[in-house]
């Protein structure tokens, strides 16, 4: 855990002194679009115009942002054009490294440098940022396309397909209002808001996190059980975003970050969804509890201090979902 501050590394945890206790996160600062043609997006410069083999994805798998971006290249087909590099689950005063001593975490397969802090130095060497994964490289240019998950998820949704004939989309354009409109309330209170509790040093900013996290919880339970999916009736970038953090609830974020008031297999309908996405097709695989349990419990020695990694409550995610002939039938009454 740390930050560079002008191109030196510094072994800082987050500073919650000046916001009442409260965890803020940083803003990603690299953020340039891979576009069909090459033009600018959204943001950024243009000229990073898809091409198998031109990048390269360097993830964790115990991170949920991090974990998203390995869902959407699993779902869009993306593997053959763009390889990936899997950090070691431990973040210490090194941050994130390329030790590849832990089965699944592959060393640097680019560069064969030591440190995730070495890929944002080679980008910029005197720059000041927290060192965050996941982090889309160019090949080409020698440097960071972008390094917010839900920017990169958005390309890969979209701009290699014509390169992989895989059109399947998770953004269409008539929900596009309706899914941002989700992902705002779900980022604020759900995938940050499990960070807002866990890492909040005031009960007053753990009191607001949590209680708003149960509060969105609780809606979205009220909301699947009338329909199948969290926009329209289609599985959506929405799911995709909530799927990487209820994924890892019951086992690390109800314990570790106190988010205890339930799990999410004592909400019927969220855990039926969530069962359903962990079957869709590609994405199982993407789940990486080793990972994941070392890197939070192991980690934060600041909420764990003897870094014990507890056993935790093994969901039966392979149980049928029967969300299909439920909505099926509500569709033919
Ligand atoms: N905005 C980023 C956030 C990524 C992020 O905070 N990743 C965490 C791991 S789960 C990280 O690398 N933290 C290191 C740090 O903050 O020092 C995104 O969604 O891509």
């Amino acid at each position: 855990m740390g930050e560079l501050i002008e191109g030196v590394w510094h072994p800082n945890w987050y500073d919650t002194s000046s916001s009442g206790g409260r965890f803020v996160r940083s803003r990603a600062q690299f953020r340039n679009w891979i576009t069909a043609d090459g033009e600018a997006g959204p943001s950024g410069e243009a000229g990073f115009a898809a091409q198998p083999g031109r990048y390269h994805l360097y993830v964790s798998h115990a991170c949920p942002w991090a974990h998203r971006t390995m869902i959407f290249r699993s779902l869009k087909g993306l593997e053959p054009l763009i390889e990936v590099s899997v950090v070691h689950p431990h973040m210490l005063e090194d941050g994130w490294t390329f030790d590849a001593s832990f089965a699944g975490a592959t060393g640097d397969r680019l560069h064969g440098q030591a440190f995730l802090r070495d890929v944002y130095l080679r980008a910029d060497p005197g720059l000041s940022a927290r060192v965050t994964v996941p982090v889309l490289w160019d090949r080409e240019r020698e440097t960071i396309v972008n390094n917010e998950s839900a920017e990169i998820i958005r390309m890969f949704n979209s701009a290699f397909d014509h390169l992989t004939g895989n059109d399947a989309d998770f953004l269409p354009a008539e929900h596009l209002h309706e899914i941002d409109r989700l992902n705002e309330r779900i980022y604020a209170t759900v995938n940050n808001g499990v960070y807002r509790a866990g890492f909040a040093t005031s009960q007053e900013a753990y009191d607001e996190a949590a209680t708003a996290l149960f509060q969105t919880l609780d809606w979205l339970e009220d909301r699947l059980a009338g329909r199948r999916y969290l926009v329209g009736d289609r599985i959506t970038e929405a799911d995709w975003r909530l799927f990487t953090t209820l994924v890892r609830f019951d086992k690390v974020y109800h314990t570790h970050f106190k988010c205890n008031r339930r799990q999410i297999v004592q909400y019927p309908n969220l855990w039926a969804w969530l069962r359903e996405l962990w079957q869709w097709p590609g994405v199982a695989q993407t789940v990486h509890f080793d990972h994941i349990l070392q890197h939070y419990y192991y980690s934060h020695d600041h909420i764990n201090p003897h870094r014990i990694v507890p056993l935790t409550p093994e969901p039966a995610f392979d149980a049928p979902h029967g969300r299909d002939q439920l909505f099926q039938a509500s569709r033919l009454r």
